[in-house]
């Protein structure tokens, strides 16, 4: 598998977060990772990125074992609801500044950022300086900036959590449609059902420190411990309620 995670712990205090974590991923595949607040997503995601520190546990990518490595060294990209553009550069300078700093030739990256400004629907927006963006287009130019260095692995948590329904629809599709262009393989933390289904190849949940990855959807959907069936009954039942409502 592309990257396997092998008994991962990790404790602060006398509180044990990440119990015994065990999963693989295929490459080019996206895993939803849904779970309650406070459960550990965030912990795991930043374990497998390098900016926290497993007990224990050994972390493969691309058939490397990875766990002592620092962060910047894994070709891991960690973005997260408010991630931070710099707020000197323009939204150009921004997504080529991974290019940047592999010292790719001025052509190449001239023609690398404005291939992903068109397709993040940026085109003309490339002079602008971060402030003067809307959050949807910030979360634009994150994913450029983070896709355009070729990672091995994105982790995304809740990338979308701050966007208006709109807004965070078209960026489902958006990322959707770069993920498959660019073979992207991923983590998706989300709060979001829906999101869950509609992002991930596979979907996994978090609960008391482990992670459950289901064989598919339906079997994720019919596991009572996921919230899905809830959600199934209320609209059910406020259809049928409807139903029965005569309208004057
Ligand atoms: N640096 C830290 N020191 C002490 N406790 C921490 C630290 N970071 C996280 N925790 C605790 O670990 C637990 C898991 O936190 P984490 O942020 O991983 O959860 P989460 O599932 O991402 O939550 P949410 O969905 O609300 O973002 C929480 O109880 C949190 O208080």
């Amino acid at each position: 598998m592309f990257l396997e995670i092998q008994n991962i712990k990790k404790s602060f205090g006398e509180e044990q977060i990440v119990k015994d974590l065990n999963f693989s991923l295929a490459p080019h595949k996206t895993l939803s990772v849904l779970g309650k607040s406070g459960c550990g997503k965030t912990s795991m995601l930043k374990i497998i990125g390098g900016l926290l520190k497993a007990d224990s546990g050994k972390i493969i990518l691309n058939g490397n074992d990875i766990s002592s490595l620092q962060a910047e060294k894994r070709s891991i990209v960690y973005l997260y609801q408010e991630d931070l553009l710099f707020p000197h550069l323009n939204v150009f300078e921004n997504i080529a500044f991974g290019l940047r700093i592999k010292k790719q030739k001025e052509e190449h990256i001239q023609s690398k950022v404005k291939e992903m400004l068109e397709l993040l629907e940026l085109g003309n927006q490339g002079e602008k300086m971060p402030h003067q963006l809307s959050g949807g287009q910030r979360q634009r130019v994150s994913f450029g900036r983070a896709i355009i260095i070729n990672p091995a692995l994105l982790l995304l948590d809740e990338p979308f959590g701050s966007l208006d329904a709109g807004t965070r629809q078209r960026m489902q599709q958006l990322f959707k449609d770069i993920a498959h262009k660019f073979n992207i393989t991923s983590l998706f933390v989300t709060h979001d059902l829906k999101e869950a289904i509609l992002m991930g190849d596979e979907i996994a949940f978090m609960q008391n420190g482990k992670l459950k990855v289901y064989q598919n959807k339906e079997e994720f959907i019919a596991d009572p411990s996921t919230g899905v069936q809830n959600e199934i009954g209320f609209w059910e039942n406020l259809i049928t309620k409807e139903q029965k409502t005569p309208t004057l």
